[in-house]
């Protein structure tokens, strides 16, 4: 059982509800079998005048009285089952949902790098909602099954051991047949996930890319695309089906020949004096009803191989590491790169970089696209961890500290803003989960929001859609900066957020900005240089190295790269369409 537990990754108190599950299940199966008898006694008194006795009505009334008896009891037993089954299992599955929400938040970076977003949405909905089914509808009934067959083949076996073994006989062949058509239902299995992955990849790149088929015109390949990989899905399912269908159905005959088997062997005993005519009828009428619960057990089994196919990636995803670290409080904010190299790949694209940031300075790095800027800020940030080299805040090496720690003394404005399906409201809160109205409604003000937030048809309640499509860029990156002054970080990150906006949301964007890091140790990656001019030091990349750093005035009379990037922006800007 504790193997059990193990495979599923249940919890602590999943595992026990499992147990009871079973316990409730197997109590189901027992008191099932009480109709049974009822109908079996109620059998063999009616067919007492065949055998020259007369039928006892008294009998017949207390036989009435046990039946419903027995079916107070199946109704109690069944909800009791039902209540332990279902319900724990639906439990069972939030908590594991919950807990893998919780895992990834810990992950490195990376490992969101190696992972398709539909991957680990299937980890949470389909796998978690397989396992669902196993704890309700496939473990506990395959258990609890397993045992009252046991039980009941026990009790025969005392009653007629010849009988019990001629209903019984054919059971091994049927195991036999559904173990050895496991290796092909696996690999169709496996197959299917694949397939399922690939369709709902095809899906999610489709709906999210709707605007870009529309544009140019892609309907009909994008559509052929995903067509194909329905089209499989659909093969596939079938495929499964019908592997499962005529392994269990073969089965099932081999299973069901026992019923003459044990008709074969009754009539050589009642022939041969060896048993009377009213045993051996109850017995007949008991070996059609135990083949029921078998064949149950046979199916159950089938789903059951699956179970490793489903735990694996849900497996894989939980025991993931996660970043680890302390919780060091930090204190001092002055950053320290020392020899700093990191790729997301093989490759190396930070290549032995070391500078240092003093607190409450406002750095710039600056370089071609591709040399590297995102990739230090988020190495700042502890995203990823650096391959060579050590990152440093306030004397302490990054990765000491734990990731949401260090997350407390950083604020983000990035390019690409993240906007949740909740209100204006609730999306600046994100910055301070416990801020007081009053405080995000001045945050709010100081990013210059307020005015186009007044204009939303619920003000501050309105529910900005998925990912905020109903603000414009400059919209949404002021309610980014009121978030990051709502947090009033002592670092801030920028990521030159200014980039593709018209000249009146940039002068607000740029005043916001200013208030924002006010006071702050500020990293700022720029691609205009008009904006950095006034930084207190400029760091110039080019390929993941470090090749220039000074002031403004420093870097235009070195006459390397910034001036030469300096100048090509210069003569950019007097260029007219
Ligand atoms: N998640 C990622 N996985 C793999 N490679 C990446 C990833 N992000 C960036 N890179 C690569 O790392 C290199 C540096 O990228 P980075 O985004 O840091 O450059 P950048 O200077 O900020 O560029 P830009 O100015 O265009 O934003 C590039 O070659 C890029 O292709």
């Amino acid at each position: 059982m504790s193997k059990l537990k193990e495979k599923l990754m249940l919890s602590e108190k999943g595992y026990s509800d499992l147990k009871k599950a079973i316990t409730a299940c197997t109590i189901t199966n027992i008191v099932l079998l009480l109709p049974s008898m009822v109908a079996c006694l109620l059998f063999w008194e009616l067919l007492k005048p065949f055998t020259g006795e007369a039928i006892s009505w008294d009998a017949l009334w207390k036989l009435l009285g046990l039946g419903v008896v027995a079916a107070i009891l199946v109704f109690l037993a069944a909800k009791n089952d039902y209540r332990k089954t279902y319900i724990a299992s639906y439990k069972e599955a939030s908590t594991t949902r919950l807990r893998i929400a919780e895992h990834l938040r810990k992950l490195p970076m990376s490992f969101f790098n190696t992972k398709d977003l539909s991957d680990i949405t299937t980890n949470m909905m389909a796998d978690c909602s397989s396992m669902e089914s196993m704890l309700s509808s496939t473990i506990p009934p395959l258990i609890a099954n397993i045992i009252s067959v046991t039980l009941i083949c026990i009790c025969l076996a005392f009653f007629d051991w010849r009988m019990a073994l001629a209903i019984f006989c054919t059971m091994p062949i049927t195991f036999l047949i559904i173990w050895c058509g496991r290796k092909l239902q696996l690999r169709l299995f496996d197959k299917q996930v694949d397939v399922k992955l690939e369709a709902s990849s095809q899906i999610q790149e489709y709906l999210e890319g709707i605007k870009i088929i529309k544009a140019c015109g892609l309907g009909g390949s994008r559509f052929s695309t995903l067509d194909k990989a329905l089209q499989a899905m659909r093969k596939i399912a079938i495929r499964v089906e019908l592997a499962s269908g005529i392994l269990v159905q073969g089965a099932s005959l081999v299973l069901q020949a026992g019923l003459g088997i044990t008709i074969f062997i009754g009539t050589v005993l009642i022939t041969g004096g060896q048993i009377e005519l009213l045993p051996l009828l109850v017995l007949f009428m008991f070996s059609t009803q135990i083949y029921g619960p078998i064949l149950a057990i046979l199916s159950q089994l089938t789903s059951l191989f699956h179970l490793g196919t489903v735990t694996n990636r849900m497996r894989t995803l939980l025991t993931t590491p996660a970043m680890e670290g302390e919780d060091k409080d930090v204190s001092k904010y002055d950053i320290e790169l020392k020899s700093v190299t990191f790729g997301y790949n093989q490759d190396d694209v930070i290549k032995d970089v070391s500078f240092s940031i003093p607190t409450g300075s406002v750095t710039a790095l600056v370089g071609p696209s591709g040399s590297g800027k995102s990739t230090i800020s988020k190495l700042i940030a502890r995203f990823w961890d650096v391959r060579k080299g050590q990152i440093s805040i306030g004397g302490m090496d990054v990765r000491t500290i734990e990731p949401e720690h260090l997350m407390r003394c950083m604020s983000f404005v990035f390019q690409d803003v993240t906007l949740f399906n909740d209100t204006v409201f609730n999306n600046i809160r994100v910055g301070n989960m416990n801020a007081t109205e009053e405080q995000v409604m001045a945050a709010a003000k100081a990013a210059y929001c307020n005015e186009f937030i007044q204009r939303l048809p619920d003000g501050y309640q309105t529910i900005l859609g998925e990912n905020g499509s109903t603000l414009s860029g400059g919209e949404r990156q002021r309610i980014s900066i009121a978030r990051a002054l709502l947090k009033d970080a002592p670092i801030i990150l920028l990521d030159e957020a200014t980039a593709s906006l018209d000249p009146e949301n940039e002068v607000l964007i740029q005043r916001a900005i200013a208030k924002l890091v006010e006071g702050k140790t500020v990293i700022m990656i720029a691609h205009r240089l008009r904006t950095v001019v006034d930084a207190d030091q400029i760091l110039v990349l080019d390929n993941g190295r470090l090749v220039e750093h000074g002031t403004h005035d420093e870097l235009m009379k070195k006459n390397g790269l910034y001036h030469k990037l300096f100048h090509i922006q210069q003569e950019s800007l007097g260029w007219a369409v």
